[in-house]
């Protein structure tokens, strides 16, 4: 059986990019950057003043001129004034205006006093050359990529596109994801329920958790184990999404009907179990189309676990979103666990006393116990090759969304 990372690098072999498509900014937040975003001119554009104040020249404060007459006043948004060549010269500036020529300081109003068009330094004023400036390209030059492809895009990225112009973002089309939840025994969250049956809980969670993370289109299906219907609408379902995923159905019962009815559909089996707990029935597959089908185990908690651990970070990788690196955290308590399998196990996150990320294991109760996710805020993946893990153990964190 494949261990988790096996598991993980099967899948992004398989996961081919979702297209793209051309977006207008006030609508791309939240989407992927799939092309970078270039200055298309010097960042700031020009020599801008940051105080409200007097441009002067720093040479002939060093000669020992103390006094200025105004010759105008540059606000922003105007075009540039030029300081006159007399020494006593100086433009009265605005934050934001562009610096004038013949300016290279700026002094502010609260260091000087003035009567009528003349202005006195205050004693000890002397500002060296760039003062109160922010110099044209010291941020960023024209050309240059200010926002790397990659990237799910946020208000700081749409501010960054806004400033050198970009109206129109290129992005990840966002893919049509069908959850199907599987079994005779579902029922809808509202219908009447008998006392043999389970309300579906699996399919709300996953596109409650698919929204989350940023794939907005999702539709919520309902097989029942009947071969006939599955077979039919799942045909259905296969033809119209781009990517399909299914929940219960894959373990090795009489009405486990998944893996077989997949295979019949054409869809290629990649791997089915992956060992680890909970989720080991996980099954994954494509389709002639290069469609991806995950078949979640039908326990809520390997379904909730396997969606955070494979199927986010699939769907990420096929947006163009640039992986990041994994998180590590520490075990703040003792863990033992003898099965040869790996070890998904629910923790709530806090700090130590040095900032350290510290991990409190707080395992559901059995891998139906939705409820016993409630106040977690992610899990840790405990390797198979060992069974014991002291306090302290360094393991990789995965957050739920
Ligand atoms: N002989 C074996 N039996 C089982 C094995 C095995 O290796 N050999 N693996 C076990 C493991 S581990 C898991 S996990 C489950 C996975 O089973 P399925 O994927 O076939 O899931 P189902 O049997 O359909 O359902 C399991 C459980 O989850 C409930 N469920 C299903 N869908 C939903 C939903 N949408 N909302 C809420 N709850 C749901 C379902 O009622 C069952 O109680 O197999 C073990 N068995
Ligand atoms: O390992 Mo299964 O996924 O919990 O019951």
């Amino acid at each position: 059986m494949l261990t988790p990372d096996e598991a993980e690098k099967a899948i992004l072999d398989h996961m081919a990019p979702f297209l793209r498509e051309d977006c207008p900014l006030e609508a791309a937040h939240g989407r992927v950057l799939r092309a970078d975003v270039r200055a298309d001119r010097d960042l700031p554009p020009f020599d801008r003043v940051t105080m409200d104040g007097y441009a002067v020249r720093t040479a002939v404060i060093a000669a020992g001129t103390r006094t200025f007459r105004i010759e105008g006043t540059q606000a922003a948004g105007m075009r540039a004034l030029k300081l006159s060549p007399v020494e006593h010269a100086c433009v009265e500036v605005m934050t934001g205006a562009v610096l004038p020529e013949g300016a290279d300081a700026v002094v502010p109003f609260e260091q000087t006093t003035r009567d009528g068009d003349v202005v006195t330094l205050a004693a000890g004023v002397a500002p060296p050359a760039g003062f109160s400036i922010h110099r044209r390209r010291s941020d960023h030059a024209a050309g240059e990529v200010v926002v790397p492809a990659g990237r799910r895009i946020s208000g700081r990225e749409i501010a960054v596109a806004a400033s050198v112009g970009a109206s129109t973002l290129t992005v990840s089309a966002q893919p049509k994801i069908a959850v199907v939840v599987t079994g005779d025994e579902l029922v809808e969250v509202d219908d009447a329920v008998g006392p043999h049956q389970i309300r579906r809980s699996n399919d709300h969670a996953v596109r409650a958790a698919l929204i989350a993370a940023g794939f907005p289109r999702v539709e919520r299906f309902h097989l029942r184990d009947l071969p006939s219907e599955i077979e039919h609408r799942l045909w259905h379902i296969l033809a119209e999404y781009d990517a399909v995923l299914l929940t219960g159905g894959v373990s090795k019962g009489k009405f486990d009907f998944m893996p077989a009815a997949l295979a019949a559909q054409g869809v290629r089996e990649v791997f089915h179990g992956v060992a680890q707990r909970p989720g080991k029935p996980f099954w994954f597959g494509v389709t002639s189309h290069h469609k991806p089908v995950f078949a979640l185990p039908g326990n809520p908690v390997s379904a909730y676990t396997c969606l955070h651990r494979y199927v986010l970070p699939a769907l990420a990788h096929a947006s163009g979103i640039v992986a990041p690196a994994p998180r590590l955290v520490a075990l703040a308590t003792p863990v033992n666990f003898a099965p040869p399998l790996a070890y998904l196990l629910p923790v709530r996150l806090g700090s130590g006393p040095h900032a350290e990320l510290l991990a409190t294991p707080d395992p559901s109760n059995t891998s139906g116990d939705f409820a016993g996710l409630i106040g977690t805020d992610g899990f840790v993946e405990l390797p198979a090759d060992r069974t014991a893990f002291p306090i302290g153990t360094v393991a990789r964190y995965f957050a739920w969304v």
